[in-house]
């Protein structure tokens, strides 16, 4: 019986982890849940699952759930980021699911590692935040950390068939979004719910909207960098519009192994939950006689500068990847609150990384203090500028 602690459990992430677990309940025991202020649909996880530790944005929300909850739940309510990460690092867990969305996630997916637990990690901020450091911890404190995101998840398996050596490149595949057909003029007017609406995957609006602009496959980029420890310029990003193909690892006989599958979230979720087993999930099988049109192009780094962005971070190093998140998260934020426009998001992402005056990317310190000043920028950027 393997015991969970799930951060961002009512999130899209965080309820698909949990149905899984309603799934193989011998399998699992939920012994952590971590949340914002969804406190109606966490309350029914808490009365389901039972854990013994809740996590909440803050005492409002701690208080909101409290009253929520039956009087023989006999659990403890934390709150804010010191609750999140008591979640995270709880003594009975033996895996901490990082399924925040955001930096939020960073400190307490941290301390899980701090305190020995492997990791499913979908939160992928925390390796474009701090990836170099990150790593650093898992390596010094022994733990897994599995990926969830499901191009990250592909190319773990398609590793797991040659030698670390021998792998030319890793590709990853971008579906390229609702608006992967539209010029720049037409970019110009787009709404957020045509941006909110993803053609293959249902997620949380802030990676729907990073998939629009394609910054996600530039998090993801960097995220790839750390967690296969891959040089920048062995990988590469490919538009494949159906999200069939989840990516790809080329080794250098010239074979390319791939993963396939229908795009769920559950398939890559119940690999890092079971890792190296294989549970049998009850989903719809891929049929390839419906797959006769599986398309692969370059991606346009001049309609999605995003991506150009993710890359030339990375290539600077140091706090750069801190501050293209910092940065992303608040025009993010803006373009969902109806701020600013949708090209506007990586205008401003450019103009924040502009003014970065660098900092340690082995320091948690200098990263924090990136971020936080990467998001100073944005604001100010997004408050003195025409929509
Ligand atoms: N959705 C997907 O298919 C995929 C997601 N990912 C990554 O997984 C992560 C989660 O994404 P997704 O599930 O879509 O996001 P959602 O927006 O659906 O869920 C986010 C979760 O984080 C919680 N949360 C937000 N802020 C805080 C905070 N400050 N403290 C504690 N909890 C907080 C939310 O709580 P509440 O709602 O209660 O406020 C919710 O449970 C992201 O990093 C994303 O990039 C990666 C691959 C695929
Ligand atoms: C499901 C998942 O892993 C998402 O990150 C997904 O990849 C988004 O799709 P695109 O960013 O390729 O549009
Ligand atoms: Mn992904």
């Amino acid at each position: 019986m393997k015991h969970l602690a799930v951060l961002g459990s009512t999130g899209s992430i965080g309820v698909n982890v949990l149905s899984i677990v309603r799934q193989f309940p011998e399998r699992f025991r939920i012994v952590g849940l971590a949340a914002g202020t969804n406190v109606s649909l966490l309350a029914e996880q808490v009365v389901a699952f039972q854990p013994d530790l809740v996590s909440v944005i803050d005492e409002y929300h701690a208080e909101k759930l409290a009253a929520l909850l039956p009087e023989d739940w006999c659990g403890r309510i934390v709150y804010g980021v010191e609750g999140a990460t008591q979640v995270a690092a709880c003594e009975s867990a033996d895996m901490t699911i990082s399924a925040v969305v955001g930096a939020a996630g960073l400190l307490p997916t941290i301390a899980a590692i701090e305190a020995g637990k492997d990791i499913g990690l979908a939160n992928k901020e925390t390796l474009v935040l701090a990836g170099r450091l990150v790593m650093n911890k898992v390596r010094q404190n022994r733990v897994q950390l599995l990926p969830i995101d499901s191009e990250h998840s592909a190319i773990f398996q398609a590793l797991e068939a040659g030698r670390r050596e021998d792998v030319a490149r890793i590709i990853l595949t971008a579906s390229g979004g609702p608006f992967l057909e539209r010029s720049v003029e037409q970019l110009q007017h787009v709404s957020c719910d045509e941006a909110l609406n993803h053609p293959n995957w249902s997620m949380g609006k802030k990676i729907s909207i990073d998939s629009a602009t394609l910054m996600n496959k530039g998090l993801e980029v960097i995220e790839a960098r750390w967690l296969f420890d891959m040089d920048p310029e062995a990988i590469n990003v490919v538009v494949h519009p159906q999200s069939i193909v989840h990516s790809l690892v080329e080794f250098r006989d010239g074979s390319v192994l791939a993963q396939l599958g229908i795009p769920d979230m559950k398939i890559p979720i119940a690999y890092a939950l079971s890792y190296p087993e294989r549970m049998a999930l009850q989903l719809k099988q891929l049929n390839l006689w419906q797959c006769d049109n599986l398309v692969f192009r370059e991606p346009d780094f001049q309609r999605f500068p995003a991506l150009r962005l993710a890359y030339e971070a990375l290539g600077r190093g140091g706090t750069a990847p801190a501050v293209l998140n910092g940065a992303n998260e608040v025009a993010v934020a803006a373009f969902l609150a109806r701020r600013i426009s949708f090209l506007r998001i990586s205008a401003i992402v450019e103009q924040t990384l502009a003014q970065e005056t660098g900092g340690s990317d082995t320091d948690l310190s200098d990263l924090l203090a990136a971020d936080r000043a990467a998001r100073q920028c944005a604001e100010a950027l997004i408050a003195g500028s025409p929509a």
